[in-house]
């Protein structure tokens, strides 16, 4: 595992800042309306290196959002963290321009279309010095991304040197497959850490690591084609079919079937995916502990 406290410094590539990402012994305390308080994250440690894409899984209410929140330093006020977080090397404030983080409630403008959803939201999101005209030929550039996928709805722009910030509504694996391939083919170097629900196995072996979580403690952390060798869990090639199939109080999932998932571009990305009815039971994630890299 990487060294934490010495990640790389920035690098400089095409005018891009190579973003490396390490969190260690990571807790989120929140303190609930009676005044309770409750460990949402325990313990958690892990890193995200330019150039890869990191599947973030887990039952619904295991952290996901809140792992992201924490790493890209939006956590609701009742939430305390404690841990450290760390940008090459550096505690460092992630900007608009560094990070993007595309969460499962982001407001669109229903009346505009996906273009002039584009503009208005890079002439939110760049800054004022940038002429119209570069502004223009970049978002132009993003919006080629769209082609290929079946419905794409923009949430998020950029920063400088920065592309499109893309979600994908959960209508199918194909578009999810597209999608993916996408944000693949344009990734040069980002760091993208996506919270996904229910990748099929073509999505899934997309994912360079597995940041799997349960309960707010890490289940595993790997090579997602360790995962795979894993064979307890990713007995087959239809590898995270096989987990949902395969354990009790969760439901099948077809080959080919539904994911959701959101993909952007930022240096680096937090994605995080539609809330879906699987993963109902999280019991069963919990005698997966030895799983743990
Ligand atoms: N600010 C908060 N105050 C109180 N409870 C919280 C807060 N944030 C998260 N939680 C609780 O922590 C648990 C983890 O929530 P989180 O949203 O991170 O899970 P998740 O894995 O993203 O779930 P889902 O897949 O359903 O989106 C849940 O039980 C949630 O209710």
């Amino acid at each position: 595992m990487m060294e934490i406290e010495e990640a790389n410094e920035p690098q400089g590539c095409n005018g891009m800042v190579y973003a490396h990402l390490a969190w260690k012994d990571v807790n989120v305390m929140v303190t609930l309306n009676n005044g309770d308080t409750r460990n949402v994250l325990e313990g958690l440690t892990g890193y995200a290196e330019p150039g890869t894409f990191t599947a973030l899984m887990g039952p619904s209410g295991s952290g996901k959002s809140t792992l992201l929140d924490a790493l890209s330093g939006r956590l609701a006020s009742n939430a305390i963290l404690s841990g450290k977080v760390l940008l090459n090397g550096r505690k460092a404030k992630l900007s608009f321009a560094t990070a993007a983080n595309v969460t499962q409630d982001d407001k669109l403008i229903g009346t505009l279309t996906v273009r002039e959803m584009i503009y208005y939201s890079a002439q939110l999101r760049l800054p004022d010095r940038m002429p119209l005209s570069e502004k223009r030929t970049l978002v132009e550039s993003r919006a080629q991304l769209l082609k290929w996928v079946y419905k794409i709805v923009l949430i998020r722009l950029l920063g400088i040197g920065t592309c499109a910030v893309l979600a994908e509504e959960k209508r199918g694996d194909a578009s999810a497959f597209f999608v993916t391939q996408t944000v693949l083919s344009v990734q040069r170097g980002r760091t993208v850490i996506a919270s996904i629900h229910q990748p099929s196995s073509e999505v899934f072996e997309q994912f360079d690591r597995l940041y799997l979580l349960s309960g707010g403690k890490t289940v595993y952390f790997g090579q997602v084609s360790e995962a795979c060798k894993a064979r307890y869990i990713f007995s087959t090639k239809s590898s995270l079919n096989y987990i949902l199939k395969g354990q009790p109080g969760a439901q099948g999932m077809g080959k080919g079937q539904t994911t959701g998932i959101y993909c952007m571009q930022p240096y680096l990305v937090f994605l995080n995916s539609a809330r879906d009815h699987h993963f109902q039971s999280s019991n069963h994630w919990s005698h997966g502990n030895n799983f743990t890299s």
